[in-house]
């Protein structure tokens, strides 16, 4: 049965190129209203997964629905509800930002009306109103990512599939984004994101898939990520005091940095027992001088998985 508010469920997928298997088992589900991370090295899968999703390459086992729709044998249905923004753009160089989008509007089937008041709205959503007129060729790689980012958006879909859409862009554009996708999933929109920076992904995601060579390894929600053993960094004044203190309350840990900015490693369970052992630390009257979680919690998962640097 088709549930256009199904957002995305894949099961089973594996798609070989020759001899390179570069997708082998991917499940995972990205539902509506919500940012779903898809995270692993390079060479991982995502960008053929989300080929796969895209309808843009087919998929040799394994079952995917988009919006309810098969990619493989309900391309155009799949198509008129997705918004593709690939890892590298190619543009019509000598049609303007604005043009691009129209274009891509009319091949949508929108009316010219329709398509220039939706181009103009979404050149202010990306902050390229300035450069609307201007050919393609001349913006900058950020710009060109965010034209990108704009045309995925021209036909208002329900599921959005971004592939690295926060590279080359400035910090002041990666806020931007962040908010532009928490937006779009508070619609109710499908959101699927890929991205090495995985601090970010924090900010954005509400769940990760991890990938390592072609598998899906792991699936996990922000909160329960958040939950899970962390690693912290401590510094005090003079560690001698803190290596002591942490002795004497059973709590190990590995050194790190040099001696001019050496700090302690410490793994805790929860952030309960580093608010216990950050009090205890302060009432034993060690100085301290730095105590914060030393990635974010997408990270620390990453770290984790035994997938030989996955
Ligand atoms: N058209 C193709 N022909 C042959 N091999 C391919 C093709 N597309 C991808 N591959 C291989 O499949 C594997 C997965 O590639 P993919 O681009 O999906 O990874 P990725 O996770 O997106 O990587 P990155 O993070 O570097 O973008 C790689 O080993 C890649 O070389």
């Amino acid at each position: 049965m088709t549930d256009e508010n199904g957002g995305i469920v894949v099961e089973g997928v594996a798609r070989s190129f020759g001899s390179v298997q570069a997708v082998r088992d991917v499940d995972f589900q990205a539902p509506p209203g919500e940012v779903t991370a898809l995270i692993g090295p390079n060479g991982s899968g995502k960008t053929t997964l989300m080929l796969i999703l895209a309808s843009l390459l087919a998929a040799d086992k394994g079952t995917v629905r988009v919006a309810g729709f098969d990619p493989a044998a309900q391309p155009s249905e799949v198509r008129s509800r997705v918004g593709w923004m690939p890892d590298t753009l190619g543009v019509w160089e000598s049609l303007t930002a604005l043009e691009v989008l129209k274009t891509l509007g009319a091949l949508y089937g929108m009316s010219e009306a329709a398509r220039t008041s939706r181009a103009e709205e979404l050149l202010v959503a990306v902050s390229l109103t300035e450069y609307g007129r201007q050919p393609a060729r001349v913006l900058s790689r950020g710009q060109q990512q965010r034209l990108s980012l704009a045309r995925a958006l021209i036909h208002d879909p329900a599921v959005l599939l971004l592939d690295e859409p926060a590279s080359g862009l400035d910090p002041g554009s990666r806020v931007e984004l962040r908010s532009l996708l928490r937006s779009l999933a508070a619609q109710g929109k499908t959101v699927v994101v890929s991205s090495h920076v995985l601090s970010e992904l924090d900010e954005i995601a509400d769940r990760a898939v991890f990938v390592n060579r072609g598998r899906s390894v792991k699936n996990q929600t922000l909160d329960e990520a958040g939950t899970q053993t962390r690693r912290y960094y401590v510094r005090a004044e003079p560690m001698s005091a803190l290596a002591a203190a942490l002795g004497s309350y059973g709590v190990s840990f590995e050194t790190r940095g040099d001696s001019r900015r050496e700090e302690f490693l410490i793994q805790l369970g929860s952030t309960a027992e580093a608010a216990w052992l950050l009090r205890t630390l302060v009432l034993g009257e060690v100085v301290i001088t730095a105590f914060a979680p030393a990635g974010g919690a997408l990270e620390e998962t990453y770290m984790s998985l035994d997938t030989d640097r996955l």
